[in-house]
């Protein structure tokens, strides 16, 4: 099987079929024109057991509760708000009746959050692990495309929050279990990859705004979605190490251990975009009245398509797309 990226890649239809189809596969949602005033927003998730989680991992209420977020998450990257839910399960025998209503107050109790309504889904047996796959449909004002192609020389790079955070609470889970006492810098890790949050309120900042963004959601590590941007958009963006944003939690491990995390790691659900510095400057100011982080952490440039990282003292360095590739 080629990789996974290629082989979405050779899947996608040449052209739409519906007039409708404003944007179809290629990024973190798909696109549907509604009425004069709104968009549909249209994305699925899967979870399976044994790959976004076991069950040494995840209670079964965070597997419900982070299946829901990281749709969501695709909704925020494309400046929607999340409005109802489907889910298809397929259930192993050996799950009880109690650990999947469990997964279903994991997802409702993120739901409620959002004031979104579970519409539908479907219930299957299964012979192999358990597969939790969620639709979200949300909405986005008409005309707004916060797309991974927006990206343009000059424009800033920016992150809503840290990122690396779940890869070490992954780490430390598949080292020690969940029922482990973990101490409270590796709780805040733990919590990180159990329970993560989209970052919904920047998505709709950024979409309420008006500016041209480029934005992506880092399920896969923070160099595998700045390609993403990179490669859409045909431009060279560089990242600065020491403008990333870390959690302190984080920055207690050595620099190697925080940059493997970060940058390769993925399940962060926080959003890294770009924008024209004059704009960025407007959606700092607002970002302040509301308790948003917006972080700049680097540049966009005219150049080959690729990502690059800059450290302090060292020379600039070419990030391969490596991150998390379903098939590599
Ligand atoms: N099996 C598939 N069939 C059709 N489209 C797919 C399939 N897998 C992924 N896609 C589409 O490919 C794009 C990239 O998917 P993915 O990398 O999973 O995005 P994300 O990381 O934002 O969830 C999305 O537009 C998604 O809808
Ligand atoms: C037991 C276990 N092993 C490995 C991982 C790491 N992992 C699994 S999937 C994934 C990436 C995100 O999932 P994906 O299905 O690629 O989501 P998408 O990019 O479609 O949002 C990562 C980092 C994990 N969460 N749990
Ligand atoms: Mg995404
Ligand atoms: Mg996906
Ligand atoms: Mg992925």
């Amino acid at each position: 099987m080629r990789d996974e990226f290629a082989w979405i890649a050779s899947i996608t239809p040449k052209e739409h079929r519906q007039a409708s189809l404003l944007e179809g596969i290629g990024d973190d949602a798909a696109l549907v024109k509604g009425s004069e005033e709104e968009d549909q927003v249209v994305c699925l998730d899967t979870m399976v057991e044994g790959v976004h989680f076991t069950t040494d991992t995840m209670a079964p209420f965070h597997i419900g509760h982070k299946a829901l977020a990281a749709n969501i998450s695709d909704v925020a990257a494309m400046g929607g708000i999340p409005r109802y839910y489907l889910v298809s399960i397929a259930v192993p025998a050996s799950w009880s009746e109690e650990a999947l209503g469990e997964i279903y107050k994991g997802m409702d109790t993120l739901a409620e959050t959002y004031k979104m309504d579970l519409i539908g889904g479907d219930t299957v047996s299964t012979k192999g692990p358990l597969v939790l796959s969620i639709t979200v449909i949300g909405s986005v004002e008409s005309g707004k495309k916060l797309l991974r192609r927006n990206a343009r020389p000059g424009d800033v790079v920016f992150m809503t929050g840290c990122a690396g955070d779940a890869a070490g609470g992954l780490a430390l889970l598949l080292e020690h279990t969940r029922n482990h006492p973990f101490t409270l810098t590796e709780q805040a890790l733990v919590q990180a990859h159990q329970l993560p949050l989209p970052n919904v309120e920047a998505g709709r900042l950024l979409a309420e705004a008006n500016v041209r963004v480029a934005l992506n959601d880092i399920s896969d590590g923070v160099a595998s979605e700045a390609t993403e941007i990179a490669e859409s958009s045909g431009v060279k963006l560089t990242l600065v190490w020491d403008k990333l944003p870390k959690s302190i939690a984080l920055q207690s491990y050595p620099q190697e251990q925080q940059e493997q995390w970060l940058l390769y790691g993925g399940e962060d659900y926080t959003l890294i975009g770009t924008m024209a510095q004059e704009d960025f400057s407007l959606i700092q100011q607002k970002a302040k009245d509301c308790n948003l982080s917006f972080i700049a952490v680097g540049k966009v440039e005219a150049g080959a398509p690729a990502v690059w990282l800059e450290r302090s003292q060292q020379p600039i360095e070419a990030l391969h797309k490596a991150g998390y590739n379903h098939f590599s």
